[in-house]
């Protein structure tokens, strides 16, 4: 028993955090199993970006824990939390504009190797990395790209290179905030495809407004209201609780069917 967090790519217990004298975060528990597909949603200000900001280091919790593969990481920071094996993306895309398709996934890469490595096993490795980097390429369907600089591509193209950039270093927890904001309903079902293809086996959580895109890509959905988890479930059980319609998904799905 005593091991039992280590099956868990991803558990917070007890998290909190404050602002202020305004608590935000108020007592998450979580436990994601390795290779699950969870969707995080809720209504604005619910505290789901807080959330984020908690797992990938940017924030430390006021208290609680955040425990990744059964280790602990919270109050570790942000680029310590990824080489142990988490990523994220952001909203606001994470790409160079002004280098390549191709230059900014071996940056993606080469980032991810660390500071461990001295300049010469560095250069060792970029034989590695380029290869990787085309392998990356071919999987969000850019290879046709491979010299495009990144801010020449379209809007949907250049939200798949940073779903590239973000699993280059190869992490087993995958973060994307509202992967298809912005996205036509065609862009983003192709998205979706995509997302479910290159984060295959790894575990995902997703923030994500679009209910469309949430009952399609997610096993478990756990609903953040008032910095509390209100149900965490099967898209199915989570659509039929009485509470979670009550305080946010009723007015969503009447929205939705509109
Ligand atoms: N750095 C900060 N300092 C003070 N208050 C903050 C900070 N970050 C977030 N908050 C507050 O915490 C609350 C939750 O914000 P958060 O962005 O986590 O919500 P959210 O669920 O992601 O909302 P949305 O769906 O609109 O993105 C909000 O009231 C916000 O104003």
């Amino acid at each position: 028993m005593s091991n039992a967090s280590s099956t868990y790519a991803l558990e917070l217990k007890n998290l909190r955090k404050s602002f202020g004298k305004t608590e935000i975060i108020r007592g998450i528990d979580l436990a994601v199993k390795p290779g699950e597909n969870v969707a995080i949603i809720g209504p604005n200000g619910a505290g789901k970006s807080t959330l984020f900001n908690l797992i990938s280091g940017r924030f430390a919790p006021t208290s609680g824990e955040v425990l990744l593969n059964g280790q602990r990481i919270d109050g570790k920071r942000p680029f310590e939390v990824n080489r142990l094996g988490l990523s994220r993306s952001f909203q606001i895309t994470n790409i160079f504009p002004k280098l390549s398709v191709f230059e900014n996934l071996r940056c993606g890469v080469l980032w991810s190797l660390g500071y461990k490595y001295t300049f010469l096993k560095f250069l060792a490795n970029l034989d590695d990395a380029n290869e990787r980097a085309d392998q990356l390429m071919k999987m969000i369907h850019l290879d046709k790209k491979r010299d495009v600089l990144a801010m020449n591509l379209t809007y949907a193209e250049q939200r798949a290179l940073e779903i590239g950039i973000t699993i280059a270093g190869g992490a087993n927890v995958i973060l994307l905030d509202e992967p298809t904001a912005g996205m036509s309903n065609s862009e983003t079902s192709r998205f979706i495809d995509l997302i479910r293809e290159v984060t295959m086996g790894k575990t995902l959580l997703t923030v994500e407004h679009d209910m469309g895109v949430v009952f399609g890509l997610a096993d478990r959905i756990a609903v953040v209201v008032y910095g509390e988890v209100l149900a965490f479930d099967t898209p199915e059980a989570v659509r039929a609780n009485a509470r979670v319609q009550e305080a946010y998904l009723g007015t969503m799905l009447e929205e939705e069917t509109e």
